[in-house]
This record gives C-alpha cells, structure tokens and sequence, in this order.
C-alpha cells in the first residue's frame, strides 16, 4: 500500500436532480461506467472506495463502500467520509458522472504533491476550479467537519481557506486540450450527446450493481 498517494474516492451519493435518474448507475451500451472508473483506476491506486447512501443496491463489489456520515451536506460531506475512509494521506477524488479518467494527469498532480505539504492539488478553470479529478488529503477532515458545522458548504471558499496547490489551466490543458477530462454529465442531454459520441467502455463483471 502506497502510504502517500495509495487511495482513490469516487462520489456517487448526490440527488442527480438534474440527470432524473441516478448517476452512480450511468451506463454506455450495457457497461457500467462506475466498473470502467474502478478498472482505470486500480491501474494507479490500491483502494479504490464508493461514497453511495445506496451501498445495498451493490451485490460484492470489489470498492470499500461507505456512506455520508454528514448528510445531505453536498460534496464536501462526501470528501468527509471518503478521507476518513481512505488509508493514504493524499487521496484522489472523481464525480461518478466523469466519464473520462487521465492517468497521466493524475501522475502529473502526484508529482506536485510528493512528498509536500499542501493538503489539496486542485485545477483552475478560468476564475473557478475543477473540484474533482483532484486531490485532497486526509488532513482536512477535522477543518471539514467545523466549516460543515458552522453552516458552510461552498469547496471554492474552502479550499481558498486551506494549503492548496492550484493547477493552472494552462498547464493541465497540456494533457486534455478540449477539457474531456474534466467533462461531467449533468443533464439528460449532456449524457445522450455524450453516449452518441462515445466508444464502448466494454467491462462489465458479474459483481456489479442490482438493477432496480
Ligand atoms: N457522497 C455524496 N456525494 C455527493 C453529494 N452531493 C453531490 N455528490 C457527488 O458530487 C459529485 C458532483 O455533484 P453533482 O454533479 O452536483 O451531482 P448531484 O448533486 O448528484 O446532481 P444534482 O442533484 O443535479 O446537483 C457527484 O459525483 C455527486 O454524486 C452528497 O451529499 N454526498
Ligand atoms: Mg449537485
């Protein structure tokens, strides 16, 4: 187990109000994308962890599954318990609606982090950021729960707040020109034209999801 760098973290315990069915179960021709990201990443990462408020409708998966345990709080309550699960001081943290996964990226923000002391490597996109396909360390969890408790929830401020190394958007453009690996799908639409454009993810084991 790499000590630094060995855990990985997708949320999957939104409302997907915007999508009209949940995201943790998207799915291209048949595949899983949630299968897809956990194939990816076992490539970089030892434990690969789901935040879901839905583990029952998993049958044996090979991710440590674990649910808010400050709820309905938006991301930030999912980073929670995804730091306080994870064994690795930096952890890596992807939105279950991020179809597209850079391994090379994510070895780029490694080497920013190795060995520092910055408790979050984060990508800016114009005067906002990209809050996942980051990192964040497990140091923040007590400074989480405060800012969680005094009725905060916006990351941007926070992140503002804490050590964090930012990524200009210069230099990840380097690795993805069009921004695909930052794409999230929000809508209905977003999905369709995303699927229409998309190649076959081809991996689909037999531990996966129930279906409803
Ligand atoms: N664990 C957990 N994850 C969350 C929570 N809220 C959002 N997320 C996750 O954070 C990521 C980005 O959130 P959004 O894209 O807004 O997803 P969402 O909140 O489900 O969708 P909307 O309801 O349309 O805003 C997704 O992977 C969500 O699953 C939460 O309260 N708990
Ligand atoms: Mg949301």
């Amino acid at each position: 187990m790499d000590r630094e760098f060995g855990s990985a973290v997708i949320l999957a315990g939104g409302k997907s109000r915007r999508m009209g069915f949940d995201k943790q179960f998207l799915q291209i021709k048949n595949h899983y994308l949630l299968c897809h990201h956990g194939k990816q990443l076992a490539n970089l990462f030892d434990q690969i962890i789901v935040v879901t408020n839905t583990p029952d409708l998993y049958r044996d998966p090979p991710f440590v599954l674990v649910s808010d345990e400050l709820c309905d709080k938006g991301p930030l309550g999912g980073i929670h318990i995804g730091l306080k699960t994870a064994s690795s001081r930096q952890v890596y943290f992807l939105a279950c609606d991020m179809p597209n996964i850079n391994l090379d990226y994510i070895r780029f923000m490694q080497q920013r982090l190795r060995g520092g002391t910055n408790t979050a490597c984060i990508t800016r996109f114009g005067d906002w950021i990209e809050p996942f396909n980051a990192f964040y360390a497990r140091d923040l969890v007590p400074g989480i729960e405060d800012y969680l408790h005094r009725g905060h929830h916006s990351l941007f401020q926070f992140l503002h707040e804490h050590d964090t190394h930012y990524v200009s958007e210069a230099d990840a453009r380097r690795y993805s020109p069009d921004w695909q690996m930052f794409l999230n799908l929000n809508t209905r639409e977003e999905f369709e034209t995303w699927r229409s454009a998309s190649p076959d993810t081809g991996f689909n084991p037999s531990w996966v999801v129930e279906s409803r």
